[in-house]
């Protein structure tokens, strides 16, 4: 099988990394924008044949060529890769919107060869070392065949999704474009506006962001992410998040007009509903939001903590998914945080560090 690439960022870098992972054998080929994204992936074993441009004769012999780019530059390099286009080469993306590239897939004549791809899983980081080779384990990952894919090549790119262990779901790419809307772009704009808005409301001592705690950052990470590729985002998709943020608006304007008159009715009613509706969405290991189990530990001041708690658990077979230092207020000399891929090993894990005599949160 050969792989191309357009992009070797956190998703393009993670799935070259788990498709050479699942079929060493494979060849992997890449257009990337940086020479250092190019040799990055070489060192690790992951890119075989380095691409000088979107349109490289390399591309040709691929089965499927995934662009991986913000969403707007994947629509403007369809033209280029066109010219180098195999007859047999499924082509797709990761993009996180979908309606613009089907539409210029139509206009150009493509919509016979290309099915959009949308893994619902990320983070807030960039880069291809930001990606591992295990990212879309049970996450959906969205299909949106073209209108003339033959059935029997939609098949073979769900076959490839499960080999990746997610989930794929095969969708109207409009549909797509309107419940990612909701679910996925919204959040990000309210994270970000949320995050602006501490920031104008702090006063000189900034005390806002010296006590901003659990809820805050929980519901802000995202706001973190790459301005870049939310630009595009918005941009490609501005009709169905201009109307979800109609609702949202609404939703806020009534909360603050309850506020205003004290009526703790609504107030209650408005929590009691979302919380019912939260805890009946999917936190299992399986679909689109994944339970975290980490627990914070405290750090002692020494060299060789960090080793000496990691060799603790490596001794009892226990697995790291990240481990790292946080500073805030709540541990303000820093503290240990360790996430771990299964709930069991986040509570043995906890129990094993106490036993050592350190202190230990767990974060539930
Ligand atoms: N970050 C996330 O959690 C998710 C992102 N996506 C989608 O995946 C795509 C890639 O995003 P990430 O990998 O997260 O971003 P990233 O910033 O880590 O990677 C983007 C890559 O595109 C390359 N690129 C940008 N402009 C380029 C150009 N003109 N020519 C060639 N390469 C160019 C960059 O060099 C980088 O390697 C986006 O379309 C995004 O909507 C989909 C699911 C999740
Ligand atoms: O970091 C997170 O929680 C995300 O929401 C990641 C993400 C970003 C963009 C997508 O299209 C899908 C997933």
């Amino acid at each position: 099988m050969k792989y191309g690439f357009i992009g070797l960022g956190l998703i393009g870098g993670s799935l070259a990394r788990n498709l050479k992972k699942l079929d060493p054998a494979c060849t992997i080929c890449a257009y990337t924008r940086t020479q250092k994204t190019s040799m990055e992936a070489r060192e690790a074993g992951v890119l075989d044949e380095i691409c000088t441009s979107p349109s490289d004769e390399l591309f040709r012999g691929c089965d499927y060529i995934f662009l991986c780019a913000p969403v707007i530059t994947n629509i403007r390099m369809l033209s280029e890769i066109r010219t180098v286009l195999g007859k047999k080469t499924i082509l797709t993306d990761v993009g996180s919107v979908k309606t613009g590239i089907h539409q210029e897939v139509e206009r150009l004549g493509l919509d016979n060869q290309f099915i959009g791809g949308h893994p619902m899983t990320g983070s807030e980081k960039t880069g291809f070392e930001s990606g591992n080779d295990h990212l879309f384990e049970n996450a959906y990952y969205i299909l949106t065949p073209g209108k003339r894919v033959p059935e029997e090549w939609t098949e073979r790119y769900y076959q490839l999704v499960q080999s990746l262990k997610a989930l794929p779901l095969v969708l109207d790419y409009r549909e797509h474009d309107y419940i990612t809307a909701a679910v996925s772009h919204l959040p990000h704009v309210i994270a970000s506006s949320l995050v602006n808005t501490v920031h104008t409301l702090d006063g000189r001592e900034e005390h806002m962001k010296m006590i901003a705690a659990g809820g805050f950052r929980d519901i802000t990470r995202i706001a973190s992410s790459s301005p870049e590729m939310w630009e595009q985002i918005c941009v490609d998709n501005s009709g169905n998040i201009a109307k979800v943020l109609d609702e949202f608006i609404r939703e806020m304007e009534e909360a603050r007009d309850h506020m205003v008159t004290g009526d703790g009715a609504y107030i209650n009613q408005m929590f009691a509903s979302s919380r019912d509706y939260r805890d009946s969405f999917s936190f299992s290991s399986s679909g689109p939001v994944k339970k975290i189990y980490r627990i914070y530990c405290d750090l002692i001041d020494e060299s060789g903590a960090i080793a000496t708690i990691a060799t603790i658990l490596a001794v009892h077979s226990i697995s790291i998914k990240n481990i790292g230092i946080v500073h805030n207020r709540e541990f303000e000399k820093g503290a240990l945080s360790i996430e771990f891929y299964e709930e069991d090993a986040c509570h043995q894990a906890a129990e094993l560090l106490r036993h050592h005599r350190y202190t230990v949160w767990v974060n539930e």
